[in-house]
């Protein structure tokens, strides 16, 4: 565990978002939430050097390319009614940012020191529709520790509120809700797919905290296994990860598995697609019933030409 170098040490006055990203490079930073109700899920990636777009992935071919040129705002919710997905790329001049704001095109995320403000005014795909309106997170705690995730320390994950109070007034859909969520930053150098080929993370909400699960093969061939618990007031240690229990593949054929002190179960797939799937777990941490907000990843999927041809359907670029 070591400290970010490049990371603001003014936490509560920055989330980062004016970070220096170098050529090729990437940061996003990401929300999810689950209503109280258990009715509603929404997921929120702003991205700088977007990881998944394959317009960053095919000018890199040529050369160094700026992160600032392919940045996007991923929404995605998720509810019984149907759900929405937004994630239109952006180029540099659609963008931009300073240590408390971050411009993506017709959207925006802001930091005042105690929550985060989210403004979208997107279009979905891929049939076009509407997200339109304003989230706030509010953390319980914001957290003073960065991880790298690899020997090299060119990918880094800073999980700033392990655990916050998500707040949803949407115009378009008519929509508001309340959940308890989660906010974290990952940065890296390089693309992220030269550092990992597969990766799964989820989180829980505890009884008194958060329990997080970070898992990866590195390309080079080790491995990151992470396994820590924040209290409310943010204060980190870690814990024996119980066993594996493998799950269902998606119908796309994504490999899922969860970390479990008793059985673990599929209760619903948000997101499937051929590289990437996105899922709510039941699950047994900590001697606790635990639901996972729980994705999978695979990077070798990702980098297959079929893959990326699929990639634009749901991932416009308006440059
Ligand atoms: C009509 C015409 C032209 C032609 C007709 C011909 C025809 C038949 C066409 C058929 C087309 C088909 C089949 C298209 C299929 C397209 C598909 C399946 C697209 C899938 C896209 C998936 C996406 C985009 C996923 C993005 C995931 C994302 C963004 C995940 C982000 C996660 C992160 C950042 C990790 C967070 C980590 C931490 C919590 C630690 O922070």
């Amino acid at each position: 565990m070591l400290h970010w170098p490049n990371r603001p040490t003014a936490e509560t006055t920055s989330a980062g978002f004016s970070l220096p990203v170098p050529d090729d490079g990437y940061a996003w930073w990401y929300i999810d939430a689950l209503s109280d109700d258990g009715q509603e899920g929404l997921t929120i990636i702003a991205f700088v050097g977007s990881v998944f777009s394959p317009y960053y992935r095919f000018a890199r071919r040529r050369g160094p390319i700026d992160p600032l040129n392919h940045c996007a705002l991923n929404v995605a919710l998720y509810r019984a009614g149907g759900n929405r997905w937004t994630m239109t790329e952006r180029g540099r001049r659609k963008v931009a940012r300073n240590a408390q704001s971050l411009v993506i095109g017709p959207s925006d995320l802001s930091w005042d020191g105690n929550a985060l403000s989210i403004n979208i005014d997107e279009v979905t795909a891929p049939i076009p529709g509407r997200i339109r309106g304003r989230v706030r997170v509010i953390p319980r705690a914001v957290t003073q520790q960065a991880f790298t995730l690899n020997a090299d320390g060119n990918h880094r994950w800073w999980p700033i509120a392990p655990s916050a109070r998500v707040e949803v007034e949407l115009a378009s859909p008519d929509l508001r809700w309340q959940g308890d969520g989660y906010f974290d930053m990952n940065a890296g150098d390089v693309p992220l797919e030269q550092g990992f080929t597969v990766w799964e993370w989820s989180r829980a909400a505890l009884r008194d905290g958060t329990a997080i699960l970070y898992e990866a093969k590195r390309r080079d061939g080790g491995r990151l296994d992470l396994a820590i618990k924040f209290d409310r007031h943010g204060e980190m240690e870690s814990f024996d990860a119980p066993a594996l229990q493998r799950l269902p593949r998606t119908p796309w054929r994504v490999d899922r598995s969860a970390r479990s002190e008793a059985g673990a179960r599929v209760v619903r797939t948000l997101e499937d697609s051929p590289f990437y799937a996105r899922s709510v777990i039941a699950t047994t941490l900590l001697g606790e019933h635990a639901t996972l907000m729980h994705e999978s990843l695979s990077l070798d999927r990702f980098k297959m030409p079929v893959v990326q041809a699929m990639l634009p359907f749901r991932m416009p670029r308006r440059g």
